[in-house]
């Protein structure tokens, strides 16, 4: 089995103490840091936005993942990139002309990531596949951290893999919500690629050791 991209979502950190936070990330085993950004109308939540991105970046040493939880991703991929990001991810269900939006995070020179919802079918970006670096499948409902893992999230792995592979598309596979050292195993094994991992490793008591372990899975 091959090792995970772990990302730690900073979603799940003390935002108060933010800079220490992000060292603890580029002392651990972590690869990337991943941001989520929330603005409270494609979700029902609210998280932070470019300044905290950039403020992130200013102290990060590995590269940021950001996961545009957002309407109308294409007024603001510019501005993320600028704040640090190394890959961008939009979602299908905000974006009408998706193959344009991930031109334009390519254009800038971003890996251009797509999340689906829980409830989108993975055969909807078969036709895009070889224009997407990263599929990032929510395995919870998009806007908070700290939810119940989706069982059916090993089969969208499975049948997003197959299309990859069909495809001969380089395409990776990124889980993100309620992954943790029982479900992570089995997500490597079904295919997946990136492990997004927020509470389990931020409410964990050695923070690093934790993301050792999924690393090691
Ligand atoms: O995108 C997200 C929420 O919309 C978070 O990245 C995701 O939920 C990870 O947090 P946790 O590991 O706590 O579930």
């Amino acid at each position: 089995m091959n090792k995970p991209i772990i990302a730690p979502s900073i979603l799940a950190s003390d935002f108060a103490n933010l800079q220490r936070e992000v060292e603890m990330l580029n002392e651990s085993e972590a690869d990337w840091i991943h941001i989520d950004i929330m603005d409270g109308i494609f979700v029902p939540n609210i998280s932070f936005g470019i300044p905290v991105t950039e403020a992130i970046a200013a102290h990060a040493k590995k590269p940021l993942d950001v996961h545009l939880m957002i309407e109308k991703p294409e007024n603001y991929v510019e501005a993320f990139y600028k704040a640090g990001a190394a890959s961008i991810s939009v979602h299908y269900e905000a974006c009408p002309h998706l193959h344009r939006n991930l031109q334009q995070i390519k254009d800038l020179g971003c890996r251009a990531g797509v999340a689906i919802n829980p409830h989108t079918n993975v055969q909807l970006l078969e036709d895009v596949i070889h224009d997407i670096d990263i599929v990032c499948l929510m395995s919870v409902n998009p806007g908070f951290g700290g939810q119940k893992f989706i069982e059916n999230t090993y089969n969208k792995v499975r049948q997003l893999k197959e299309i990859i592979v069909d495809a001969g598309a380089s395409t990776m596979i990124e889980i993100d919500g309620g992954v943790n050292q029982s479900n992570a195993g089995h997500l490597i094994e079904a295919g997946a690629d990136i492990l997004v991992a927020g509470s389990f490793v931020f409410k964990s008591s050695e923070p690093k050791d934790t993301i050792a372990d999924l690393k090691n899975v």
